[in-house]
């Protein structure tokens, strides 16, 4: 497959120059620079405020940078509604609102591999291509641990199973690179451990950029950190760089001091 030769050879999943977003007077996204390697988990941490969500929008394309370049896999993504970078690769997890509540696990899965179909099995016509829709759904739920409630309504999910379907959903897209915005929020420790298992098996098949305040998720699953501050990258490193960089620190205490 091209993308695990992408990952072999060493390539960019994700390439970001000059990313830049204000609302009004603020400035949140200042001249961002990433470059994401294939197959790793990048996670950017961040005080409240430093503009992490903004730039998940921003590289998913819910969001219009005011400037900037973003390449996936040196494709220009930049200029590209959402749904044309869905379709190339590029998906964002939990967004809630993307799960129809009145329907059940498997059709949730079902209608998300529907809408990254044309990628993979447009050549096929519209019953083998439901049939073969129904089955990578089974399997996604496999893949996220839903197969035991793949026939219940979206509605009766726990949080934690609701947030394993956000998963699905996005996996169902077929991502190459997958942006994740705070995976763990509201769970409890052994959720947050099965959340972690989760996105650690995703490595294998996928790049993840992940936004996360649990810092010990972060250092259990990041291969490397960035560290946002008012917008702009502070420090990018391995997990031993950033916990022993001092200007991180000082950022961290800055934001403890202040509340
Ligand atoms: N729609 C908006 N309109 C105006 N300002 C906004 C908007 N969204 C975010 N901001 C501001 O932009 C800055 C960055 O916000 P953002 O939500 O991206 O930060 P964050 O790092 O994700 O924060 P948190 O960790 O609290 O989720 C903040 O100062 C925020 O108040």
């Amino acid at each position: 497959m091209a993308h695990e030769h992408a990952a072999a050879s060493g390539a960019q999943a994700l390439s970001v120059r000059g990313l830049k977003k204000s609302y009004g007077g603020l400035a949140a996204t200042r001249d961002v620079h990433l470059e994401i390697a294939a197959g790793q988990v990048h996670a950017i941490i961040g005080p409240n405020g430093a503009g992490k969500t903004t730039l998940l929008s921003l590289l998913s394309g819910a969001l219009a940078a005011d400037a900037g370049e973003i390449y996936l896999f040196g494709q220009a993504m930049h200029g590209h509604a959402e749904q044309a970078r869905v379709a190339a690769g590029l998906v964002r997890s939990f967004q809630i609102t993307s799960v129809f509540d009145e329907l059940s696990v498997l059709e949730n899965l079902q209608v998300a591999v529907q809408r990254g179909q044309h990628r993979s099995y447009g050549f096929f016509h519209a019953s083998a291509s439901d049939r073969l829709a129904r089955e990578a759904a089974l399997e996604v739920a496999r893949r996220v641990g839903l197969e035991k409630v793949a026939h219940q309504l979206s509605s009766q999910l726990s949080h934690a199973a609701r947030r394993r379907l956000d998963v699905g959903l996005a996996i169902a897209c077929r991502p190459r690179v997958l942006l994740m915005d705070e995976p763990m929020a509201g769970m409890g420790h052994e959720e947050s451990g099965d959340m972690i298992a989760l996105i650690q098996s995703l490595k294998q098949e996928l790049t993840v950029v992940l936004v996360e305040h649990d810092m010990d998720a972060v250092f259990a699953l990041a291969d490397r950190i960035t560290v946002l501050v008012q917008g702009a990258v502070l420090a990018t490193g391995s997990v031993d760089e950033i916990r022993a960089n001092a200007e991180v620190k000082l950022a961290y205490l800055g934001e403890e001091e202040t509340q």
